[in-house]
């Protein structure tokens, strides 16, 4: 893959007291790509994202994003460079309503937006995600694919190039999982590069154009779905996990 490389994970790694969470990991994500990061349980994904994202600093290396170095810098000060992300688990304000919960994420996202932009520019997310008919319902009310639709155009609305997204396909059946697999290839579309963890094999085939995977911390390989899944150490960090590879 050639291209602009929007982030550049440079030797990152992680520990918390004596344990390794995520040793010096190393990846370019590309403009425009779909990149999965995968492995087994306790692999260090959650830990890898939280690094990229800026809610843990890393122990060492070095981060960055759009070619400027964000290794140490604030998850607002990110948010605000591009980088965008959307929770596996979904932390609506539960009574605003659909609307009010995307406009915050543009208020948020976009310093200097003026409301009536921020509203205006929630509702262009509410139709791009499917959602603009549940834009005057109270967040709670929605069922779990619509507070996924949420939860990404919370994260588009601060205006991303760079999306993460964790785990969005928890819980969803197969038919909704493909409706949410559409979405992100609708968000790539617009010009979003994506990195997403996922435990749902099928998904990361449809899905990514890459693939990196975790084992103990860290990458053990990186390529295509099918160079990926056929790599003796990927099987054998698979082989007899509850989630196998299912390939
Ligand atoms: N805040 C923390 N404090 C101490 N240990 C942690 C912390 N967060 C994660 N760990 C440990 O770091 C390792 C990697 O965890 P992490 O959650 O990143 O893995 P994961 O690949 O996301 O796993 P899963 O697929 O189960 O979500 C695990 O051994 C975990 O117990």
């Amino acid at each position: 893959m050639t291209g602009q490389v929007v982030l550049r994970a440079d030797g990152l790694s992680k520990s918390f007291g004596g344990l390794q969470a995520v040793q010096n990991v190393t990846f370019d994500h590309y403009d425009g790509e779909i990149l999965a990061v995968i492995g087994p349980n306790g692999a260090g994904k959650t830990t890898l994202l939280n690094l990229l994202s800026g809610v843990y600093r890393p122990s060492s290396g070095r981060l960055e994003l759009l070619g400027q170095d964000v290794t140490h810098s604030p998850m607002e000060h990110r948010c605000h460079a591009g980088l965008g992300r959307a929770f596996q688990v979904v932390r609506p304000f539960p009574e605003m309503t659909v609307h009010e919960n995307v406009t915050v994420g543009a208020l948020f996202g976009q310093p200097g937006t003026s409301l009536p932009q921020a509203r205006e520019r929630a509702y262009d997310l509410l139709e791009r995600t499917g959602l603009a008919d549940q834009a005057a319902r109270a967040a709670h009310e929605l069922t779990l694919l619509q507070d996924k639709r949420m939860e990404i155009a919370r994260a588009l609305a601060t205006g991303p190039r760079v999306l993460l997204l964790d785990e969005v396909m928890a819980g969803l059946r197969p038919g909704e999982a493909a409706e949410a697999v559409e979405l992100i290839r609708g968000v790539r579309a617009d010009g979003v590069s994506v990195l997403f963890i996922e435990h749902i094999m099928p998904v990361v085939r449809d899905l990514a154009d890459r693939v990196v995977v975790m084992d103990q911390g860290q990458v053990i390989a990186h390529g295509t779905y099918r160079e990926v899944t056929a790599h003796p150490q990927v099987v054998a960090a698979y082989l007899g996990t509850e989630e196998g590879l299912g390939a």
